[in-house]
């Protein structure tokens, strides 16, 4: 049996999701070998996900989205970093209630980049997503030594609504340690970084973005691919337009210019945290995370794992918070079954409040269910 979920938001870690499957698994059958394997996908919970795979975790003072030391941490294991950027620019990082969709800054995302390369990573999985930022990776740049001027030949302010005002991009200082090592983008979207799929138009609003600041940031982001047409050639304006240029808030455009590859989070963190040989070991996977929605079809941690389990022929259900998908979506994206919650409880206000022991509940019922 493996227990592969991702976190449920705002309720459960993905450490905790696995630890409340497993013991309402072992109230049915106490002697069921469970292997837990924490999953995320590039977003928040990444980091998480790696130390419980067994990575060391080390943590740094870095800049948060508005400038403010925060700790966050990465991490680490034989030349391997796992950096995520909503551990110094998430949504997380920012008071409640605050947004800042004009002026967070992912200066603190390049300051951890910047640990990992001080670290001796060889390699450094760069999960992006869960954002507050939308500056298209500028601040993250100008950590790693990167200049971005106005026309007085001063640094334009920090976030996305300051590179209108960008004259000049000097690429000359970035850190030459980046030449040297695999830094892969492993994002939770596909985005372009502009225009009506872009950055800006679809991850803007939940960062706080009115119609008025998307416009903005749209403007200012595609004046900053081209003014970095000068340092950097064609390839400013071609990266712009690549799948996951627009991962949180265009920090995927940023991480293409530093010469990243970009992959599906969910994949690259399966490979990270040895997935395929705890699938061969298991005969079914109970996957899950917070809401099972059309948004988890696409790219999202329980879909992958779901994938990679049906490629090797395994059962897979999920366990989640809210089902909102019918059960022939389900079928068609692999899981024999889906246990929301709300099943065992149908307030749904106690779901959220109590989700751990209503959890335990839910996988005393799959136990019956799958395994007796
Ligand atoms: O951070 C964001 O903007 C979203 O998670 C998409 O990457």
């Amino acid at each position: 049996m493996l227990v592969a979920a991702d976190k449920f938001k705002g309720s459960l870690t993905a450490v905790e999701v696995a630890e409340r499957v497993t013991a309402g698994l072992r109230r049915v059958l106490p002697d069921l070998e469970v292997e837990a394997l924490p999953v995320a996908d590039g977003g928040d919970g990444t980091v998480a996900a790696a130390v419980a795979a067994g990575f060391e975790r080390r943590e740094v003072r870095v800049a948060g989205p508005l400038g403010d030391e925060v700790t966050a941490a990465f991490a680490l294991r034989e030349g391997t970093a796992v950096v995520e950027m909503a551990e110094a620019s998430g949504l997380q990082r920012l008071p409640a209630g605050v947004f800042a969709p004009l002026t967070a800054s992912t200066y603190g995302s390049g300051e951890l980049l910047r640990a990992a390369l001080d670290a001796g990573a060889r390699t450094i999985v760069f999960g992006v997503g869960g954002s507050a930022t939308t500056d298209g990776g500028a601040g993250m740049l100008s950590a790693l030594g990167a200049r971005f001027l106005d026309a007085a030949g001063e640094p334009v302010p920090p976030g996305g609504g300051g590179l209108a005002e960008l004259a000049t991009a000097d690429l000359s200082g970035l850190d030459p340690r980046l030449a040297e090592i695999e830094l892969v983008l492993a994002s939770d979207v596909d985005n372009p970084l502009t225009g009506p799929k872009g950055a800006p138009a679809v991850y803007g609003p939940q960062k706080g973005a009115s119609p008025e600041d998307v416009a903005a940031l749209d403007s200012a982001l595609a004046h900053f691919a081209k003014v970095l047409q000068a340092p950097a050639g064609p390839k400013a304006a071609e990266y712009a337009a690549s799948p996951g240029a627009g991962a949180a808030g265009g920090i995927g455009y940023g991480a293409l210019l530093l010469g990243a590859r970009f992959r599906p989070g969910i994949e690259v963190m399966l490979d990270v945290l040895g997935f395929a040989p705890a699938l061969d070991r298991a005969d079914l996977v109970i996957t899950g995370e917070g809401s099972l929605d059309e948004q988890t079809l696409h790219g999202k941690a329980p879909a992958g794992v779901a994938a990679a389990a049906r490629a090797a022929d395994k059962d897979v259900v999920a366990v989640c918070g809210r089902l909102a998908l019918p059960p022939q979506t389900l079928g068609r994206a692999g899981f024999r079954r889906a246990y929301p919650l709300t099943d065992a409880e149908p307030d749904v206000a106690k779901c959220i409040a109590e989700a751990g022991p209503i959890l335990e509940r839910v996988a005393e019922r799959i136990a019956k269910d799958f395994l007796t």
